[in-house]
């Protein structure tokens, strides 16, 4: 595999919300890394897979996505962030939902940058039938941005991901693997125990209130074969915590079973997990507080 031709390189996959990104690289690294849901804004942290082949890798950066309609500080943060993340990869994958040019896709473009390969991914054909329409749409699209090349793909059915993959490996510089062929995810545990929190949430709370909140490693230890873990569930208000918590206790102590039960499987190792909920108000709007969480 070390041969003098590998290519490895960064790319990023940029929309707004519900494009269909998470799915997109979920399938591109075929295994589920980061949380999708029919809601907007699921992907709140940066998430890095890898696809590995014989003679590239490619490694992508999943960026939050969008809120144009509800701005505060959280989305100058986030905004900031995807506009970094483009500044400093190989190729950028602008992904857009077939038939539907928006004003918010439209914010979107107006990041992309002018230096790099940005290939735009029509997303979700799997919905279009007539193809006379889907060409009418990508010149319309091709009008406002140039862009390097385009890919139509249904994420969701794995249709024409190699086709897309073929477009984006010339653009990868010449350079050995960054990272094990194994390796899916360059997040460390700590992320994927936070996915597998905030996933419970979402199955135990429904879809409304974990999008008030957020969750955190507190402590992350080793001793000896196991790891001892705490996560802080930060919610915006008392009553929130109430929800959380449950009668007696029962729904956090569901969520956290669930979840110990997971990263016992994931991790291949015996686990002490704690999960608390911590009020903190107004987080959403406390750029300081994001920067404590790595967020800008
Ligand atoms: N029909 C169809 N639906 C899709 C396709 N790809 C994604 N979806 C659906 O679109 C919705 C949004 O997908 P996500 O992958 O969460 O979108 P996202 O762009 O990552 O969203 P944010 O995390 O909010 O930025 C989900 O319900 C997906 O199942 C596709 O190819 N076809």
């Amino acid at each position: 595999m070390m041969d003098m031709n590998y290519h490895c390189g960064f790319v990023a996959i940029v929309g707004r919300p519900n494009v269909g990104k998470s799915t997109l690289m979920n399938h591109l690294i075929g295994q589920k890394v980061s949380i999708t849901s029919k809601k907007a804004q699921t992907t709140r942290h940066r998430v890095n897979g890898i696809h590995t082949e014989e003679a590239a890798q490619f490694i992508f950066v999943d960026t939050p996505g969008f809120q144009t309609f509800h701005r505060n500080a959280l989305n100058d943060v986030l905004n900031q962030s995807v506009k970094d993340t483009l500044s400093d990869v190989d190729c950028v994958l602008f992904v857009l939902e077939a038939k539907r040019l928006t004003g918010a896709d439209r914010e979107v473009i107006a990041l992309l940058p002018k230096h790099r390969p940005v290939i735009l991914v029509v997303n979700k054909v799997d919905k279009v039938k007539d193809k006379q329409e889907l060409a009418d749409f990508i010149e319309e699209c091709r009008a406002e941005f140039e862009f390097a090349d385009v890919e139509v793909v249904s994420a969701k059915h794995g249709h024409r991901l190699a086709d897309l993959l073929d477009k984006v490996r010339p653009h990868l510089p010449e350079s050995l693997p960054l990272y094990p062929d194994d390796m899916i995810t360059d997040k460390s545990e700590r992320f994927l125990a936070t996915e597998i929190v905030r996933e419970k949430l979402f199955r135990y709370l429904g879809e409304e209130l974990p999008y008030a909140m957020t969750v955190e490693v507190e402590l992350w230890e080793t001793e000896g074969e196991m790891y001892r873990i705490h996560i802080a569930v930060l919610v915006d208000r008392d009553s929130q915590k109430g929800i959380l918590i449950g009668k007696g206790g029962e729904k956090l102590k569901k969520i956290s079973t669930e979840a110990r039960l997971d990263m016992e499987q994931m991790f291949e190792r015996k686990v002490f997990l704690k999960v608390w909920a911590k009020v903190k108000s107004g987080w959403a709007d406390d750029v300081r507080f994001l920067k404590e969480f790595g967020l800008s």
